[in-house]
């Protein structure tokens, strides 16, 4: 079973060296306030370019206030935000990124055609033959106007849209969570190889663990406004070990106690924990290494346990803490 050392050394390989706009994204000490509270705070992390990173986080976890930031749709209380190096508040920033949200606005009225007509019109750098491959191999009918289109169809457009766009950085909030399971299969399907062809980065928030573990290289899990894990996720799971044994009075063996131990379930006699070891784990147990969505649903349920980041996710928060 691969260790945390290991796993270390997994993510190193991954840093980018250290070229400006080598990272897609990089927040420090970033937070949004609202009346009611901290939507999102102390987020601090880094994205390298090229990976397709999920964001997961459980309803009101601070996903669409981070996208909403990125986007420039949040003005953030606090921190900094960059996009390939440069603040997120410059405009050059602007025909960088692309993002689809949950509501997918298109115009109803418009056909097909005319999206993709009014999208070349809009972006500067547009690349009609991309966005037409996308909506031609869906079978999606030029002249169709856009609210005669299933669901389905529509989120295709919408894909068109947004890759047309030739984005650097493609911004995704929910966006197969309209889809049957066919439809769904075909737009990630399309959506890694069109981010695999053109290197784009992609950061899409998703509550289906399954999605993103065949999706996704990179995570950014978040729970209660603030960062729960970051970094690759080769490298997040191997650090956890599934531990399961008997337990006498309810509580767990005096050895995990050097360990940190994310979640611990206790069902009859038999204990079952999620353990990030801090050295060697033997005792009366036994272990096995946990699936990505066995580690996600411990730390989503356990959003108290320490946070988690590979080396090339970590960034300082110096100097940008507000009150
Ligand atoms: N415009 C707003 N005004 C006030 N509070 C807000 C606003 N937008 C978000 N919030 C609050 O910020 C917190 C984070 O919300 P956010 O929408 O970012 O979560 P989320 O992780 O995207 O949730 P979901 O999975 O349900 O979409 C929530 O407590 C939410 O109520």
């Amino acid at each position: 079973m691969t260790n945390g050392i290991e796993a270390k050394r997994v993510a190193d390989t991954s840093i980018p060296s250290g070229l400006p706009g080598a990272w897609a994204l990089e927040a420090r000490g970033l937070g949004k306030r609202y009346r009611r509270g901290w939507a999102l705070r102390d987020c601090s992390f880094r994205l390298p370019a090229g990976r397709i990173c999920g964001l997961v986080g459980p309803n009101g976890a601070g996903k669409s206030t981070l996208l909403g930031m990125t986007t420039r749709q949040v003005e953030p209380t606090e921190g900094e935000l960059r996009i390939f190096g440069v603040a997120v508040g410059e405009a050059s920033v602007m025909p960088r990124f692309a993002f689809l949200g949950q509501d997918k606005p298109l115009f109803k009225r418009f056909t097909v055609a005319e999206t993709l007509r009014m999208g070349s019109e809009l972006n500067p750098g547009w690349d009609m033959a991309a966005a037409e491959r996308i909506v031609r191999s869906g079978d999606v009918p030029p002249h169709a106007r856009v609210g005669t289109l299933s669901g389905g169809q529509r989120t295709r457009v919408a894909f068109a849209l947004a890759f047309g766009k030739r984005p650097d950085l493609l911004l995704l909030d929910e966006p197969m969570s309209d889809l049957d399971p066919l439809a769904r299969d075909e737009m990630s399907t399309l959506l890694m190889a069109e981010a695999v062809e053109r290197g784009t980065t992609v950061v899409m928030s998703s509550h289906m663990l399954t999605e993103l573990e065949d999706m996704c290289d990179y995570l950014l899990v978040l729970a209660g406004g603030r960062i729960r894990m970051a970094g690759d996720a080769d490298a997040l799971v191997p650090a956890h070990t599934l531990v399961t044994g008997v337990t006498r009075d309810g509580r767990l063996p005096a050895g995990l106690d050097g360990h940190t131990v994310i979640e611990n379930r206790v069902q009859g006699r038999q204990f079952q924990a999620m353990v990030r070891p801090n050295g060697p784990l033997s005792g009366d147990w036994q272990t096995s290494e946990p699936s990505l969505e066995e580690v996600l649903l411990a730390h989503l349920r356990s959003p108290d346990a320490p946070p988690l980041y590979t080396p090339g996710a970590r960034v300082g928060a110096e100097g940008t803490r507000t009150a």
